[in-house]
């Protein structure tokens, strides 16, 4: 009888451990993206370097057309890039935001955030992250600009004018991509 006892304890000690680790899932930021030629991508990977930067939160980095559905959904914040179309967000991006699910707003209290690169000065770049933004705001997220004044919407790199034409994404603005994960790992942290 003793024995079935403690069997029985066991059990529920058992039971109530894996519960516990079910419910304590490490929390993940979602780095999601589109890239033709490459240069969001290495914003990406510098927005990934910052969220890695902060221990104890995850990070899935990714082209959208890769991003599952449940990745959207089990992210605690998604920092979102594109390139600058004809001062729109490329139309990928645009239909990747019209996937996430409205209904039972899933997605409100998530921390968003997002970055673009574009080819010239004031030719878009800022536009685009205000579309992003708005788009998260509709689903009810929580918007967090990068950790400089300089980064105050999101991490923005040109890639096409002057200085910058030709060559890799410029240290500065890499370091906008890294400071934006960063912070955004450091809120979820908290
Ligand atoms: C169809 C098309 C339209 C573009 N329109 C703009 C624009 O309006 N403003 C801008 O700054 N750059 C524009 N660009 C340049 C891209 O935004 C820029 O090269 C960007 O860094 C490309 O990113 P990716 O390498 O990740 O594809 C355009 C590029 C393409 C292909």
């Amino acid at each position: 009888m003793k024995g079935i006892v403690l069997k029985i304890y066991a059990l529920v000690f058992l039971q109530l451990i894996s519960i516990d680790a079910f419910s304590q899932e490490a929390p993940f930021v979602l780095v999601a993206y589109y890239s033709q030629s490459g240069k969001t991508k290495s914003m990406a990977e510098a927005v990934a370097k910052g969220v890695s930067a902060q221990g104890g939160v995850g990070v899935v980095l990714k082209d959208i057309k890769d991003v599952l559905i449940e990745e959207v959904t089990g992210a605690n914040a998604i920092i979102l890039g594109s390139p600058v179309y004809n001062a729109n967000m490329a139309p990928e991006v645009q239909e990747f935001i019209n996937s996430w699910p409205f209904e039972g707003r899933m997605l409100k209290d998530k921390f968003g955030a997002v970055f673009v690169t574009g080819g010239g000065f004031s030719i878009g770049e800022e536009a685009v992250m205000f579309s992003m933004i708005r788009a998260m705001m509709i689903h009810g997220m929580i918007i967090v600009g990068g950790d400089t004044v300089e980064a105050s919407f999101g991490a923005s790199a040109i890639t096409g004018e002057g200085e910058f034409e030709g060559r890799d994404i410029a240290d500065l603005f890499l370091e906008k991509a890294t400071g934006l994960g960063n912070r955004v790992a450091e809120l979820i942290a908290k």
